[in-house]
């Protein structure tokens, strides 16, 4: 049986892949702006869950790419606004292309006549056909509903949108676009290493980590939305512990007041801006408080996991490995079952709610 494990070190195929099928995925959608490129002045991301989370991952490089304001929404607050701009682009994700308000939010701008994209993991789902254009997210079938190779495919398909977008505005040079798909690809390169020594790192400091009652993820810039994601996948997967996602910075303004020795904190650092901020949280719960551990640049101690990523405007796909394997291990060494979508249950909660059209 494939496990949870498998899929996040299926990761690399999958970026080659996306990478490979570039020109392809974005033909639809540079067709459709071709006529709108002089007037084109945002984008914006519309997603749930994990397709939300990648947003927030990858909306500042796809900006910076695109040269175009870029932001992203969850579909219950982008339906209550009550103002559209009518030059944006709008980009609807969504894995299974099944839930409900990325629909409606979806339908609702495409009927005042502003430009939609569905990226979603077939060109058969319902959002993709209500799209005005289809964008293929390249995870090919994934075994979990626990969506750890939809993350990483959601993040690079996006990115790899706003250089293609980037090009055709002109503000891409060829030779530029060429740099930013060898910086995507170099992510393969360690991927398999980060992922084995995040197991070992596991064993090392398993004791506290499957102890404690909650995980607080931080992360700077991109890794703000790993930080988001890693909460919710540990949420999810491990089952029995509480999880935030903060910001760097906005997750130092109270919570640290809370913090106890039933805390992790999880540092996802990148040593850039904010990498005093990351110490300064790392060494107050280690020397006063607790448990923290950091991820990436400047390892303070044997319990940290550190490592130089490869890739530079893609290093947030090299930390998303670390924390799902983090939420993989800490359910498969207290005993649950991890199911994948044709073994698993309804889910409970479904006699009361549906966030999803099936
Ligand atoms: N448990 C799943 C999440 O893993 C998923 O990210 C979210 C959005 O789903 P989709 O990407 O299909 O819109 O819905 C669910 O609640």
């Amino acid at each position: 049986m494939v496990t949870l494990l498998d899929c996040i070190y299926r990761v690399p195929a999958v970026i080659e892949s996306i990478v490979e099928q570039r020109e392809v995925t974005f033909a639809p959608l540079l067709e459709a702006v071709k006529d709108r490129l002089d007037d084109l002045n945002e984008i914006l991301f519309v997603g749930s869950g994990t397709s939300n989370t990648c947003s927030v991952t990858a909306y500042r490089f796809v900006e910076k790419a695109s040269c175009l304001s870029t932001s992203t929404m969850i579909p219950n607050e982008f339906l209550a606004k009550t103002v559209y701009n009518p030059k944006a682009l709008y980009v609807f994700v969504s894995q299974s292309g099944t839930s409900t308000l990325t629909q409606q939010a979806l339908k609702k701008v495409k009927a005042m006549g502003c430009l939609t994209a569905a990226i979603t993991e077939a060109p058969t789902t319902p959002l993709a056909q209500a799209a005005d254009v289809h964008i293929d997210m390249g995870c090919g079938y994934e075994e979990y509903g626990m969506r750890t190779i939809g993350y990483c495919a959601s993040i690079l398909t996006e990115m790899l949108m706003g250089v293609a977008l980037g090009q055709a505005r002109g503000v891409v040079s060829e030779a530029a676009a060429a740099a930013y798909i060898e910086d995507a690809l170099a992510v393969t390169k360690d991927h398999k290493e980060i992922c084995d020594r995040t197991l070992t790192w596991f064993d090392h400091n398993k004791e506290a980590l499957m102890d404690v009652d909650a995980f607080v993820l931080y992360g700077p810039g991109s890794l703000y939305g790993v930080a988001l994601e890693g909460a919710l996948k540990i949420l999810e997967i491990a089952k029995r512990f509480m999880c935030v996602g903060y910001e760097m910075d906005d997750g130092l303004h109270g919570p640290t007041m809370g913090f106890t020795q039933r805390h992790a904190v999880i540092v996802l650092n990148d040593g850039g801006k904010d990498n005093s901020l990351a110490m300064g949280i790392a060494q107050y719960m280690k020397n006063d408080v607790g448990h923290a551990y950091v991820i990436g640049a400047n390892p303070i101690d044997e319990d940290d996991l550190g490592f130089t990523p490869a890739s530079k405007d893609f290093a947030c796909l090299e930390y998303a490995p670390v924390v799902e394997i983090l939420a993989y291990r800490l359910a498969v060494d207290y005993g649950i079952e991890l199911k994948d979508i044709k073994t698993q249950d309804p889910l409970p909660e479904m006699k009361y709610f549906n966030t999803h059209d099936e």
